[in-house]
């Protein structure tokens, strides 16, 4: 902001006097003071002070565990003003600053950089050429760029630990950074912001933070945010946000069309108000569960990803093995979960609640909890790690308890379904299940044309050939980015050649018999190369089956 300026920087702590804030208040405040100081040896700064700080000073308290922490951070590390203040501290862009620009971004900018150049596999190392609209580049030549890239990773400037004075919309206002001393350097750093202004009016503090909260929501635009849970050295839980990502599109989940319109159906039934109302008018608890389950690499992390994207809610990941988490240390983290949000806990099998309702954990009691290891560990050992576990009645105790957000909506996956108790299963706790399997032929065709519809000139392309002209309707599952292109300049022939290549493929692979994530991890060596996939996939499966017959 052009009336913005940064005025002055101080290591000066809470207790010394405002100058700066009290020269703004009265001119020549700084003579006068320097007058009494020398000739009447009187040190007015110290009166002043109980003035200031109670009377006519009013200051906000932003804690780093706040997310308003990071709407602060990156409104100051956005400011150029900020960036001259005398005293700064310079630090490259850690990823767990989420206000710092993360290396999700970083990643994104190398794509719009090389979606810019056309690319040539090198005859001889380092050929170049230059054509009149685009550049070709070899591997080489994008390899080095990168490599350069990365060793001159970006510097960030904040302003340090200490008082900092900036003008905002014409008002005089104090920054002080503190960071709290002797804490344990694994737990990270823990700041507090103090953002001060002249009298009792705290408005332009508000406005302030409203602009800089704005700015952060904007950078976000419609990015899945990810949470997970960390444990802090005083042994509490807080959310912190590990990163944000392009939504997956949700046409990129293979899944049974109907059970997935389901799903999405259902989290938007339930998201909408008059659920609510109906939900609170009949006294229940507005909370809905989802039990995602299947063998491993079959889609039940991506379908929640995807739900995530479609609905704009943030995704909060929660481990139930995590070291540490009890049953209190879980209500706390349930009970600061957002409004709206999707809380995935992962193979929620192995956590260690399946059918032990009610039982103290004990050595052997449970398969499930990882027995301690008897050649190293300690009775103190095991019984730590007995007391830091989720029993099943503690999770049935977080997932009802009254201090669990109301709002959310919680997905489960698991691998073993039938390992879980009926206890968790019941309605109220899980109200839709959704089974994953091993690919049908018609998974495998939708699964072969996701991965090639864009290639060479990048046009999309459905099992199916073309999509109609008038494409999806917005709002139905096809909200992926290909819904948006325009028809015309699609590239019939890639889809025609696509749609031929996908029904060769599926008839060689058996049905039934391999997940999403295998024949994604054989299409993978084939990227650019439908046909050597196709042509190449009746050994791959004989390869597979000897694999596991061995
Ligand atoms: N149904 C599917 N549709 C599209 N991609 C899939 C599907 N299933 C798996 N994949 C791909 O396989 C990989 C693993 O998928 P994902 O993590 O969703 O599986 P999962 O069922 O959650 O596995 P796990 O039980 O091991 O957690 C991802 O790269 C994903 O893109």
């Amino acid at each position: 902001m052009a009336s913005n300026e940064t005025l002055g920087s101080s290591i000066a702590d809470a207790s010394s006097p405002d100058t700066a804030l009290l020269e703004a208040l009265v001119p020549g405040y700084r003579i006068i003071s320097h007058f009494f100081m020398s000739y009447l040896k009187i040190d007015i700064n110290g009166y002043l002070q109980i003035l200031i700080g109670d009377l006519i000073i009013s200051t906000a308290e932003i804690r780093m565990e706040d997310e308003v922490f990071n709407y602060m951070m990156y409104w100051i590390s956005r400011q150029s003003h900020m960036k001259r203040t005398s005293r700064f501290l310079a630090s490259l862009k850690f990823k767990h600053d989420p206000w710092a620009d993360s290396d999700d971004s970083d990643f994104e900018d190398e794509l719009e950089d090389s979606d810019d150049e056309s690319w040539d596999e090198p005859k001889s190392r380092n050929n170049t050429t230059t054509t009149t609209t685009t550049t070709t580049t070899t591997f080489d030549d994008y390899w080095a760029k990168m490599m350069n890239r990365d060793k001159f990773k970006s510097i960030n400037f904040t302003p340090s630990e200490g008082s900092h004075y900036f003008r905002y919309r014409g008002h005089l206002i104090k920054l002080r950074r503190t960071e709290e001393q002797n804490r344990p350097h694994n737990f990270g750093r823990n700041e507090r912001l103090w953002l001060s202004c002249l009298g009792k009016n705290p408005e332009i503090l508000r406005q302030l933070l409203l602009e800089a909260q704005k700015a952060y929501i904007e950078r976000d635009g419609n990015r899945t945010l990810i949470y997970r849970a960390k444990r802090d050295y005083d042994r509490s839980f807080t959310w912190i946000r590990c990163m944000s990502r392009s939504p997956r599109p949700m046409s990129s989940v293979i899944l049974n069309r109907a059970q997935k319109q389901e799903f999405v159906d259902d989290m938007r039934e339930y998201l909408h108000p008059k659920t609510r109302r109906w939900y609170f008018d009949r006294g229940i608890p507005y909370r809905r569960g989802y039990l995602l389950h299947g063998p491993p690499g079959t889609g039940k992390t991506s379908l929640c990803f995807a739900a995530a994207g479609l609905l704009g809610l943030k995704l909060y990941l929660l481990n139930l093995k995590t070291n540490g988490l009890d049953e209190e240390s879980m209500s706390s983290l349930f009970a600061s979960l957002p409004r709206r949000c999707i809380v995935l806990l992962e193979d929620i099998d192995t956590a260690g609640i399946t059918k032990t309702r009610g039982k103290t954990v004990t050595p052997g009691d449970n398969p499930v909890i990882p027995a301690p290891n008897t050649e190293t560990s300690t009775e103190d050992d095991f019984d730590e790690s007995s007391k830091d576990s989720i029993t099943l009645s503690g999770l049935l105790n977080v997932i009802d308890g009254v201090a669990a957000s109301e709002g959310r909506i919680l997905v489960m996956t698991t691998n073993h379904p039938d390992k879980l108790d009926p206890a968790l299963l019941r309605p109220g706790r899980v109200d839709m299940s959704i089974s994953f399997g091993y690919m049908s032929e018609n998974d495998i065709k939708e699964l072969f044309a996701s991965m090639y519809r864009f290639i060479g000139s990048d046009r999309p392309c459905t099992p199916n050939g073309p999509r109609q002209a008038n494409g999806p309707v917005r709002g139905e599952l096809e909200n992926d980015e290909d819904s948006t292109r325009e028809p015309e300049k699609r590239d019939v022939s890639l889809d025609a050649r696509i749609s031929n290549l996908c029904v060769s493929f599926a008839q060689a692979i058996p049905t039934g018999e391999l997940t999403a994530a295998e024949i994604q991890g054989y299409l993978l060596n084939h990227k650019d190369q439908p046909e050597a996939a196709v042509a190449g996939v009746a050994q791959w499966v004989e390869e597979m089956r000897n694999s596991r017959e061995n």
